[in-house]
């Protein structure tokens, strides 16, 4: 082989070598890669970028707030921030030295914190600013345009068609079934045999069985059997920390360029995971609906109005299966399955942690429910949780530090005049947050401390009703509002009545972040001992 080689040299020398070949086709496919690369860089920024009209610029610029690059703003900085450090961020940012608004802008988005429960009045209470925040898209392809995510007609009709699925006669209804749940709950912690562990899985398996018993009419036992909802309670954690990335990282915001990400595939087959599981749950009531049997829990007697019929929320909806099509149930049941378990699972984590960290507290909630219940053990009845006094200010003051909604947001469409010549102008994205106005000095002293009697009555009427607003507040105040304080009392007077609380992690070991919900990033561990040696079955 060496020697025919050297005998022919010509011919090797005149025929381009591979190499060089390559290194000439090498430049145009670059070039070509480049353009595209940037076309859809382009395409992102183009597609992506929000434009505000010259005139929402000059009025945004007149208000308050941190110096930033006009327009972009600070999407380049907040694209670096770890999620666990958002909310001493944002703290920095737009609410120390700002007690009023303060205006920044995120890829053309004018976003405006309004920080005073003056102006949040003003905006919540109205009638005209009711479609959600830009941030809402994040969760869009999952919720699509259920309750939580729909605006206009569409949201008007469905609020009207739901809010007698939560009347409190179907509540009161309902007592027992949270009250199975929650028995079932304290006996499984008292499994621990008084080790430390972390409580989250097991409360989030119970809020699950109760919103699935008391608003789907199906049963999932996930408390005795997690495979029901080990994947379920999985995804919603990868989807909801999803969401918050993207809105992190607005640039994201397209659907293409989002599948493209690695996060973003993932999502999507999260989300179709998450709409199989809502689909199951809907088959099986379908499955099961015999609305002649349900003659007793449906009519129920309503003075005021005669005999009315009531329905739980997944009957009502199966039962005006002609006008909603399949995906219209669906988007509805995907929204009060998450909203209806994971925002009670998460102030209930905060509960049990508090309880372990104020024993004095702890005992005090524990005399009331002694009073109320003696050595009985029978369940609680709705005349019961009305009683629970020192409860419900416990839960109210958990619900002040950590209110589960930490953030919400609405879009301005038309100017909002504030007092001393502040405007909001169309166009603006207003951003509230539950979790600093609960925290504001002036409104709640020592904001730190955990102190219930903040919400003894005279203490309440000495501050503005729009200081504290775990629910939201206005026309698109919270739907489940009666169903959770109910849930949480239920299940927090069966933990105080049948055992009780010892803390292990300290206070310090929090890591708060807004991840749709807040929550704690890390693990807050307790002991749970039986009280007195009573028995929870
Ligand atoms: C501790 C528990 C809860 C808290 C703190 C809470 C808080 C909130 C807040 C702040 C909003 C307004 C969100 C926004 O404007 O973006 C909201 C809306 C909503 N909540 Fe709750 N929630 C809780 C429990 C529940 C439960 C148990 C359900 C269902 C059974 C539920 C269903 C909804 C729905 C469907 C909306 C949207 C209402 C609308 O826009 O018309 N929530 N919630």
């Amino acid at each position: 082989m060496p020697a025919l080689i050297s005998q022919s040299p010509q011919l090797t020398d005149d025929r381009p070598s591979v190499p060089r070949e390559l290194g000439r086709l090498m430049l145009p496919f670059a070039t070509l890669v480049l353009a595209v690369v940037l076309a859809v860089i382009t395409a992102a920024i183009l597609t992506t970028f929000f434009i505000p009209t010259i005139r929402t610029i000059k009025l945004i610029e007149k208000l308050p707030g941190p110096a930033h690059w006009p327009v972009i703003g600070v999407s380049y900085e907040i694209a670096f921030v770890k999620k666990y450090d958002l909310v001493s961020w944002l703290h920095k940012k737009v609410i120390d030295g700002y007690e009023r608004v303060a205006a920044v802008w995120l890829l053309g988005v004018p976003l405006v914190f309004i920080n005073s429960p003056q102006d949040v009045e003003v905006i919540l209470s109205s009638m005209k600013h009711i479609e959600k925040g830009v941030e809402y898209f994040s969760i869009e392809s999952w919720l699509n345009e259920g309750l939580l995510t729909s605006k206009g007609k569409k949201w008007h009709m469905r609020r009207k068609m739901l809010t007698p699925t939560f009347h409190f006669k179907i509540l009161e209804d309902k007592s027992l079934t949270m009250y199975g749940n929650a028995k079932r709950f304290v006996s499984k912690l008292l499994e621990e045999n008084g080790r430390p562990f972390d409580p989250q899985d097991r409360i989030s398996r119970c809020t699950l069985d109760v919103i699935c018993e008391a608003a789907m009419g199906i049963k999932i036992n996930s408390q005795e059997d997690e495979s029901g909802s080990k994947d379920y309670l999985a995804a919603i954690s990868r989807v909801t920390t999803a969401a918050m990335y993207r809105v992190l990282n607005m640039y994201l915001r397209r659907d293409w360029l989002w599948g493209l990400t690695s996060v973003g595939a993932e999502n999507v087959k999260d989300v179709k995971f998450l709409h199989d599981y809502t689909e199951k749950i809907i088959t099986e009531r379908k499955a099961n609906y015999n609305p002649r049997e349900m003659k007793d829990e449906e009519f129920l007697n309503d003075n005021s109005v005669g005999m009315k019929k009531r329905q739980a929320f997944l009957d009502k909806l199966l039962e005006l299966g002609q006008s909603m099509s399949d995906s219209d149930i669906r988007e509805e049941v995907d929204t009060f399955l998450f909203e209806g378990h994971d925002t009670t699972a998460v102030n209930i984590e905060f509960a049990l942690f508090e309880l372990g960290q104020n024993p004095e507290v702890q005992e005090l909630a524990y005399n009331e429910q002694f009073s109320i219940f003696g050595e009985d053990e029978r369940e609680a009845t709705l005349g019961d949780l009305q009683n629970m006094n020192y409860l419900d200010r416990f839960i109210k003051e958990c619900l002040r530090l950590y209110p589960s909604v930490p953030y919400i947001s609405r879009k301005i469409v038309e100017d909002v005049p504030l007092k001393d010549s502040l405007t909001i102008p169309e166009g603006a994205n207003v951003v509230i947050t539950p979790y600093f106005l609960h925290r504001n000095p002036r409104y709640f002293p020592d904001p730190e401390k955990f102190d219930p009697d903040r919400f003894l009555p005279e203490n309440c009427a000495k501050r503005h009703s729009f200081a504290y607003i775990p629910f939201s507040a206005g026309p698109r105040n919270c739907i489940g509002q009666k169903f959770a304080m109910m849930e949480l009392k239920v299940i927090l007077s069966t933990l105080l009545r049948f055992a009780r609380v010892e803390a292990v992690s300290h206070k310090s070991e929090l890591q708060l972040a807004t991840v749709v919900l807040l929550r704690n990033l890390g693990t807050l561990k307790i002991r749970v001992l039986p009280r007195n040696n009573k028995e929870v079955y």
